[in-house]
Formats: C-alpha cells, sequence, structure tokens
C-alpha cells in the first residue's frame, strides 16, 4: 500500500473513525441545567416553535445548521458507487463548512428506488436545517431534484456540484483570461463532460459573456451536437450545430479547456492543437482529466489548475460552499439566486489581486503568491474568503429581495 493512501486510510481511521462530532453548545452538568435543557423546560421553545416556526430559529440550532445530502450517485469522478460510499466526502464537506465559515453541517446519505422517493425524502426533512447542500448526485437527476426541492422547501437548496463548481470556474477561468490578455466573448471553449458540473459551468461562463455556439461540449459519445438524438433536455442545451465530433477535433484551435469527466480523459498530444496561450481545467476529483506535469511538458504557454490541493490553482467549489451558505444564513435568505452567485465570482476575483496574508503563504508553503498564472484564484484556507464572500452574497440577497432578516 502506498505511503499516501495508508496516511490517508489512518487520518480517516483515528483517533476515532471519520471526520466531525457534535458538541454541546450550553452547559449540561447539574440538575438544574438539565432541567432547562430537557423536562420540564425544553417544553417552552416547543410552545414558542409551534405558534411560530421563525422561532426554531431562536430557539434551535437550525439557523446554523445545513445538511449535505447525497444518493452516492456520482462520488467526485469515482462514479456511482451508492450512498454509504459517499460518506467521507460527506463528512468531508461538513469539515470544510466548519472549518471555514463556522457552520454546523451534517452528512445525510439516502438510499432510494425513484428520484420521487428521494426528493420527497429530502423535503421532508428540511425544515430541521437552515440549508441543504445537494453533493455529487449525477445528472440528469440532478436538475430535476434541485428545481423541486427549491420550490418545495422554504430554505436555500444548492447543489453545490453545479453551482458550487460554476462559481469558482467562472472566477478563475475570467481572472485566467485577464492574463492569457483573451476575452470570453470570442473564446472557443471545449468542456468535457456534459453532467451536473457541465452545464452549470457553461451556463454560468455564458452568463459572464461567453458565446454558446462557440462552446462544444462532450460526453461519452464524443461531442454534442445538433443531429444527435440521444440527448437530455440540458444537454440539448449545448447541441453545436457542427460537424466535428470528437475531442481531437473541437481540441482544434480551443482557447479553453473546461475538464469536468473523469481521470486522465485529455491526452497530452491534444494540448498542442489548442491556441496560444490556453486555459486548461482539468477540475476531475481525485484525479484530473489530464495531470499538470505532462501538461506542462507540452506547452509552456499554458494556464493550469485542478480540483486538487496539491498543485497550484486548485478550481474546487470548496472556494464557494461554505462562503455562499455563510452570507445566505446570515440574512436567513430563502434561496441562493444569481444576484447572489454573480457576488461570489466576483469577490472571489477580487481577493486573488490583493496582496496575500503570511498565514496563507505559510499554510500552502510558498514564500510568494501574487495575481498570475500560477495563483488565479485564492486558496482555501485564506481567511477574507469568509468575510468578504459572505459579505459580498448577503448583500446581494438583500437588494434582490430574498432575505428573511
Ligand atoms: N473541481 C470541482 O470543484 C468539481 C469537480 N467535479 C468533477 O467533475 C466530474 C463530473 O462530476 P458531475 O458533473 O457531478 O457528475 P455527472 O455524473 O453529473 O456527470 C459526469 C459527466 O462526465 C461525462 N463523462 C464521464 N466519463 C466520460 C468519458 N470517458 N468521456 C466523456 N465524458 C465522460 C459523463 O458523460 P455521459 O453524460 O455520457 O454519461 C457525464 O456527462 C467529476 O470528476 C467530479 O470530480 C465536480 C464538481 C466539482
Ligand atoms: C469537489 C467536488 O465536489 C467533486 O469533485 O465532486
Ligand atoms: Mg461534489
Amino acid at each position: 500500500m502506498s505511503d499516501f493512501r495508508q496516511r490517508a486510510l489512518d487520518y480517516h481511521a483515528k483517533p476515532t473513525p471519520g471526520k466531525i462530532s457534535v458538541e454541546l453548545s450550553t452547559p449540561a452538568d447539574s440538575v438544574d441545567d438539565l432541567a432547562l435543557a430537557y423536562s420540564p423546560g425544553v417544553a417552552e421553545p416547543v410552545r414558542e416553535i409551534a405558534e411560530d416556526p421563525d422561532n426554531a430559529y431562536k430557539y434551535t440550532a437550525k439557523g446554523n445548521l445545513v445538511a449535505v445530502i447525497s444518493n452516492g450517485t456520482a462520488i467526485l469522478g469515482l462514479g456511482n458507487l451508492g450512498p454509504l460510499a459517499s460518506k467521507p466526502v460527506m463528512e468531508g464537506k461538513a469539515l470544510l463548512f466548519k472549518r471555514f465559515a463556522g457552520i454546523d453541517a451534517i452528512d445525510i446519505e439516502v438510499k432510494h428506488r425513484t428520484t420521487e422517493e428521494f426528493i420527497n425524502t429530502v423535503a421532508n426533512i428540511a425544515d430541521t436545517f437552515g440549508g441543504i447542500n445537494l453533493e455529487d448526485i449525477k445528472a440528469p437527476e440532478c436538475f430535476e431534484i434541485e428545481q423541486e426541492l427549491i420550490k418545495r422547501c422554504k430554505i436555500p437548496v444548492f447543489h453545490d456540484d453545479q453551482h458550487g463548481t460554476a462559481i469558482v470556474t467562472a472566477a478563475g477561468m475570467l481572472n485566467a483570461l485577464e492574463i492569457q490578455g483573451k476575452n470570453i466573448e470570442n473564446a472557443k471553449i471545449v468542456c468535457l463532460g456534459a453532467g451536473a458540473a457541465a452545464v452549470a459551468c457553461m451556463e454560468l461562463l455564458i452568463k459572464c459573456g461567453a458565446q454558446r455556439e462557440r462552446i462544444y461540449m462532450l460526453d461519452r459519445k464524443g461531442v454534442i451536437h445538433t443531429r444527435r438524438e440521444d440527448l437530455t433536455e440540458h444537454k440539448s442545451l449545448f447541441a453545436n450545430n457542427t460537424d466535428k465530433r470528437t475531442l481531437e477535433d473541437v481540441m482544434d484551435g480551443a482557447d479553453i479547456f473546461v475538464g469536468v469527466s473523469g481521470p486522465d480523459l485529455l491526452p497530452p498530444e491534444t494540448l498542442a492543437l489548442m491556441a496560444d496561450n490556453p486555459i486548461v481545467f482539468a477540475c476531475s476529483n481525485p484525479d484530473p482529466e489530464i495531470r499538470p506535469d505532462l501538461a506542462h511538458a507540452v506547452r509552456d504557454d499554458l494556464i493550469m489548475a485542478t480540483g486538487r490541493s496539491d498543485y497550484p490553482n486548485q478550481v474546487n467549489n470548496v472556494l464557494c460552499f461554505p462562503f455562499i451558505f455563510r452570507g445566505a444564513l446570515n440574512v436567513r435568505a430563502s434561496a441562493i439566486n444569481d444576484e447572489m452567485k454573480v457576488a461570489a465570482v466576483e469577490a472571489l476575483r477580487a481577493i486573488t489581486k490583493e496582496e496575500v496574508p503570511a498565514e496563507v503563504l505559510a499554510a500552502s508553503n510558498s514564500k510568494s503568491l501574487s495575481f498570475s498564472k500560477d495563483y488565479i484564484i485564492p486558496k482555501p484556507m485564506d481567511p477574507r474568503l469568509c468575510e468578504r464572500i459572505a459579505s459580498a452574497v448577503s448583500k446581494a440577497a438583500i437588494d434582490s429581495g430574498v432575505a428573511g432578516i
């Protein structure tokens, strides 16, 4: 067994199995404490909440509690390995919520037969939480699940793999384009993958100025084009009227490659086909579509990002979900809307261009970091992220009329 694999297993097994636990926030030592915490004292907030459900925010953990919910159908890039196998990732998301944004999060892995059964399960428990972060649910079911839950729940419901990924991708991409001296309106974009992350990333890039007809999206069958008759509703939105059919066909002259598909799917030699000063986001986890060392060996003019912590430019939704929820929960937003997403993109972009605090340099073993090809997006441990993104998101929620307080 490799040293890293053993360390990763040990990290999860010790000192106690898993990565999260529940801690008490009030005293529970004396008879008097118990009389307040449980019977008879607990009856008082029960009555208050029965009278007005909003009192749950005052007397329970609801307002700072997010459910991280998965069915394990698209666990990172590992595929459909079932709900229980997704638990380490969901506990990991809970860890990140707490570590970076002080949000209490609990993982819930749901076994279900039909999409409707999954939706009903989540809708039926939603009132317990201040927000719901859907995670690693595969396309196309994820689109219906999120839309239906947004309709049925009074709290923010956010499919992280769609919108968290899209927000970070858009921020990193706009910064990378600026460094490469290109603009998004003219960019030829190749997107390998046509699932949850791909569709949301491309839709947000279009909102940022990308031209739909200059996007070439591919699934396992190749380029998504107008003559295909097997396309789902969301893939059809990206059907390109083109005679190009393969990855090699569309990589010719491309300015941007976004990989949200699976490991090692981008042959190094296809990079040679791209335009000058290209941008390659190989975001599949844990193994990217192409390893940075292979990519850099083919081209020295590219900007390269992955979803991982151990290379420069980590384009990963960890840079978004803790902070966008912090901003939403702080103003008790009923939804996470486009205005809040755009505010998160802009905050992320702006932070990248500012001086990096010494503690971030130390945590990332760097002597210096400044806006450049190897620093297009902030590091996740940057303490400015929470304050800056959350306040921008809260403001956008207030301005767009979805804030509850
Ligand atoms: N860095 C980050 O922050 C994030 C990265 N990701 C990564 O993106 C990837 C996809 O996740 P997600 O969108 O949630 O999953 P989905 O299951 O919703 O989508 C997966 C997509 O990848 C396509 N795909 C898989 N294998 C191939 C292949 N050999 N050739 C071409 N296309 C392929 C599938 O094609 P088809 O439709 O034909 O089945 C599908 O369209 C994962 O690797 C995940 O780790 C996801 C979210 C965040
Ligand atoms: C980062 C993440 O959410 C994923 O790879 O699925
Ligand atoms: Mg995910």
